[in-house]
């Protein structure tokens, strides 16, 4: 489908076909990231390796990010990471089943991922921290999001005139507010690793980027099955994948695409193709490939710019789920009936779910951890 927003021709492609001729055949013409306002804002001016053009310096990142964050090395030494965050969870869980309270499993997946995240690459327990407290990450990371999201009209009108309605409407405002409070709690995260001096060990991104900074000679019976993981990926926050800008004149599928085009894969839209799938709900006893080599399939995208965090992804998603349906039994609230849960997607991390958790029979008696 092509769409005009502006100046900018802005091509969405929803089939699998067109996919893998974006993602494999054309990968290198298109691997680039057009320079949105909101990315530019949110990347400290497309300084973030997801935003920033295809050149050198994404290249760099890519290694920097692949031997200091995502190497098997590292996945292995992150373990104990990933561990006590689990046992933080299902304590919290535990405490609810004892007094048969609801737990928001939203706040609770939230926690548990970010406090892993957070650890990982900045080397700080956040639930340690002293300046601020889950609640009001999960607003900045919504607010990020929400206006990540934003497209500003600065992106398609270039004369001048984007650039004022942004401004009279406010716009541009609100998303500088949302991305400076996250550069703030950066900020704050790299003020202490200077002072209590983690810089060599490299056991967490920010200290292995810090030392490149200062010494930059130096950087030369239960069971969880893929299908569980499927249906969780399946759903993800976004129906798009990142957008990407065409670097040279294309076509695909027999269509003519210009350079400096923006090009969005829908995802979403594939994933349930009933050409491809016959009951894209269900994909119970279904072997696919879910890392980018079946493009029906794309939850973490495909080609140079697919998702380096995947293998993180997969894991801590896959331990947080292991450790929320293995020792609990989940059951409603008074009165409440699965008719009552709101299932419609919205593309954000804002649904809730509310749950009461039970200690299954079988474990009432053991000291879970
Ligand atoms: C289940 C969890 C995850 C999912 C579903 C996911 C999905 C994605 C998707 C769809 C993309 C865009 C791919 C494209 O445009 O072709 C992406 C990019 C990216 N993801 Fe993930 N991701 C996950 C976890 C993570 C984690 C844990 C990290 C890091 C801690 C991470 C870091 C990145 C980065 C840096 C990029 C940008 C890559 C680039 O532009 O070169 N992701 N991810």
């Amino acid at each position: 489908m092509l769409l005009r927003f502006g100046v900018v021709p802005v091509v969405v492609f929803s089939s699998k076909e067109a996919a893998k001729e974006v993602l494999k055949t054309h990968d290198l013409d298109t691997c680039t990231r057009p320079k949105l306002v909101a990315n530019g804002l949110f990347s400290r001016n497309f300084k973030d390796i997801g935003f920033t053009q295809y050149g050198e310096d994404w290249r760099e990142m890519k290694k920097l990010v692949g031997l200091e964050l995502f190497s098997p090395k590292k996945h292995k030494s992150f373990r104990y990471i990933r561990e006590e965050e689990g046992d933080l969870l299902v304590k919290k869980i535990s405490n609810s089943a004892q007094t048969q309270t609801l737990i928001d499993l939203r706040k609770a997946s939230f926690s548990f991922t970010a406090g892993t995240i957070f650890r990982l690459a900045f080397g700080q327990n956040f639930h340690q921290c002293d300046f601020m407290d889950m609640d009001r990450l999960e607003e900045l990371v919504l607010e990020a999001e929400t206006n990540g999201c934003i497209l500003a009209l600065t992106d398609f009108l270039p004369t001048g005139l984007g650039w004022l309605v942004d401004r009279i409407s406010g716009r541009h405002s609100r998303m500088n507010k949302a991305f400076s409070k996250l550069t703030n709690l950066f900020q704050h995260v790299i003020h202490e690793q200077l002072k209590i001096g983690q810089l060599q060990d490299h056991s967490n991104l920010v200290s292995a980027m810090l030392d490149m900074i200062i010494r930059p000679s130096k950087f030369s019976s239960f069971n969880i099955t893929s299908n569980h993981l499927i249906a969780m990926i399946l759903h993800p926050p976004s129906p798009l994948l990142l957008p990407r800008e065409t670097m040279s004149d294309i076509e695909i599928q027999g269509y003519h695409i210009p350079k400096n085009a923006l090009i969005r894969i829908n995802t979403y839209t594939i994933g349930r193709d009933l050409k491809c799938w016959s009951n894209p709900e269900r994909f119970l006893n279904t072997s696919i490939n879910y890392k980018g080599q079946d493009y029906k399939l794309l939850p973490f995208g495909a080609g140079r710019r697919s998702c380096p965090g995947m293998n993180l992804g997969i894991t801590i998603l896959e331990l947080g789920l292991l450790n929320i349906l293995y020792f609990f039994d989940w059951s409603f609230p008074n009165g409440m009936t699965i008719e009552d849960i709101d299932m419609e997607e919205n593309g954000a991390l804002n649904k809730t779910l509310e749950l009461i958790p039970t200690l299954p029979s079988a474990l009432v008696n053991k000291s879970i951890r």
